[in-house]
């Protein structure tokens, strides 16, 4: 049988029933396949790709358009997993009606069943008429790298108890301006318990401590595939394909170098007799 098709009915199912809620970041055809294969059940098609696929300072780079092409590769791969496309910097914070052309672009061509957007309260009226459009909208609060040169680095979120109480109070506006999920980033774990206890939807941490009701790690960090920002403390390896590409890259040049590769083992040939004039070479009688 074919597997059911997540939703934001089942997550907030799932949160009831207390079962965890698994989501990866995948911005292309191969790698989202093989997060589909491995029972993901959201794919983030994150704007961390700014970061970690075209190599830049931080997220703000990147553009509507190419949110929708990697966009559009993850969707082409995968059935089961609910696939969550992220908003750029600045594309929902215009007027209403450019924030709801830009969602119906990256929904529209890249075929995503949601969107994600950064911030709390401040955004919650986008929010809430994005959702009376009819979209799925995933919030997402603590660390927002959009506003990174305003927080002013990548720090932990929530340590003072004004802070504190203002994410919570951003988490409910989210809520209840009908977000059906919240990432939680870089939030404390005594905030982020207290946040997934008082909220119904689910919570979805990133170094947000073991309470949220799901959990995201960026593709490149949870695999180490040549993640160029140092080490980070929430995360946790579960393979190394960085080195096993590596590897296999150098083996293959040595194999170039030294005529190992390719072989007989790997030519095509054809029964052609290549020394007659045809191709150049000397014909009878001259
Ligand atoms: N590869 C990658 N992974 C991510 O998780 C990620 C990105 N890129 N790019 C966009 C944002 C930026 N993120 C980041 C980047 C750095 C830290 C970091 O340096 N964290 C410190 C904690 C700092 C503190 O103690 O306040 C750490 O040691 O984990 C955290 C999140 C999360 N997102
Ligand atoms: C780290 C996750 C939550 C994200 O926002 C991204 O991948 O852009």
């Amino acid at each position: 049988m074919e597997p059911k098709s997540m939703s934001t009915i089942r997550m907030k199912k799932m949160k009831a029933d207390g079962v965890p809620i698994s989501v990866i970041t995948a911005y292309d055809y191969p790698s989202a396949k093989l997060a589909e294969e491995a029972g993901v059940d959201v794919i983030l098609v994150g704007d961390s790709l700014g970061n970690v696929v075209q190599g830049q300072q931080s997220t703000l780079p990147v553009t509507l358009d190419e949110m929708i092409y990697h966009t559009k590769m993850v969707t082409r791969a995968v059935t089961a997993p609910f696939v969550v496309g992220d908003m750029p910097f600045m594309t929902y914070h215009g007027s209403l009606d450019q924030t709801l052309r830009n969602i119906g672009r990256l929904m529209r061509e890249g075929l995503c069943k949601a969107v994600k957007m950064e911030g709390g309260a401040e955004i919650a009226h986008t929010v809430e008429a994005s959702v009376q459009a009819g979209v799925p909208v995933m919030g997402h609060i603590g660390l927002t790298p959009q506003s990174v040169y305003q927080i002013g680095g990548y720090r932990v979120q929530g340590k003072t108890n004004e802070q504190a109480r203002k994410l919570l109070d951003d988490a409910k506006a989210l809520e209840q301006a009908g977000a059906f999920a919240i990432v939680l980033e870089l939030t404390t774990d005594e905030l982020s318990e207290q946040i997934t206890k008082q909220l119904s939807i689910p919570t979805i941490g990133i170094g947000a401590g073991p309470h949220c009701d799901g959990q995201v790690l960026v593709f490149h960090d949870l695999l180490q595939y040549a993640s160029p920002v140092f080490p980070k403390k929430f995360v946790k390896a579960y393979a190394n394909i960085g080195d096993a590409i590596r590897t296999g890259i150098a083996a293959y040049v040595k194999d170039v170098k030294t005529r190992s590769f390719p072989t007989q083992e790997h030519a095509f040939h054809a029964d052609l007799d290549m020394s007659g004039p045809l191709y150049g070479g000397k014909s009878e009688g001259q």
